[in-house]
């Protein structure tokens, strides 16, 4: 069954059409890679996806929700429960440490304060990252930056976690650790992820590849 399926979305920005009648589902704990040139609509495509934009038309229905029948409001938190993020640039709050930049969503999604902390310090072990739960993101390398990113990503258990680019500001060798991760992730606790790339070495990895070109899936 079906973990998430887009169905027509269609978006325009002013008369440029930028997604045309894109459809696709993707099955709980696939690790799915969608690529395609520069400007096919990958990272508009995304956003929708993650409910952060809305589509001109078409549907997304994720965990059984139907994402656009909720009001801004419903979305935020459903967002916030079901859905995880990771950025080309990390996006950690600079003025916050390892552990609380992790910890943040939690907090917001109005958890349990010791279960969250818990949980944070155990998913910043098992990304190898406990020396350093008390950093500012200055003090850590980028490698190390985008995994707080990852577990801050994971901190809420979402249904499946949505990555732009993720590897797009690292070397080689902090590259291919963050896909390893990504496939560990999806053996340990059959993570969901939907990630963008122009990664070759990521995308011929993943489970799948969507292709984009033009504003539709290449079949
Ligand atoms: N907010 C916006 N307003 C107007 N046009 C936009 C906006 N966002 C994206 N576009 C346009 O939509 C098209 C698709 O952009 P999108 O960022 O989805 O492509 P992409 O495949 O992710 O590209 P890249 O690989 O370069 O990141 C591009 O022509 C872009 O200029």
């Amino acid at each position: 069954m079906s973990l998430l399926t887009a169905s027509n979305l269609r978006r325009a920005y002013g008369p440029l059409p930028v997604l045309n009648e894109v459809s696709l589902s993707v099955a709980a704990g696939e690790v799915v890679s969608i690529v395609g040139a520069s400007g096919a609509g990958k990272s508009t495509l995304l956003h929708i996806l993650g409910t952060l934009d809305r589509p001109d038309s078409g549907t997304v229905t994720l965990a059984g929700q139907d994402v656009f029948t909720l009001n801004d409001t419903q979305l935020a938190k459903f967002r916030n429960e079901q859905i995880g993020f990771i950025f080309q640039f990390h996006n950690l709050l600079p003025e916050f440490t390892a552990l609380e930049n992790v910890s943040i969503p939690g907090f917001i999604a109005n958890r349990n304060e010791r279960e969250v902390r818990q949980r944070a310090e155990q998913l910043l072990a098992k990304l190898g990252l406990t020396s350093r739960q008390g950093h500012f993101p200055s003090q850590m390398s980028g490698g190390e930056q985008q995994r707080v990113a990852v577990a801050r990503a994971l901190i809420n258990q979402p249904a499946v976690v949505f990555a732009d680019e993720p590897s797009g500001n690292l070397d080689s060798r902090n590259a291919e650790e963050l896909h390893q991760l990504f496939f560990d992730l999806r053996d340990e606790f059959g993570q969901t992820f939907i990630i963008v790339t122009h990664n070759e070495p990521l995308a011929a990895l993943a489970d799948r590849t969507i292709t984009l070109r033009d504003g539709q899936v290449v079949l």
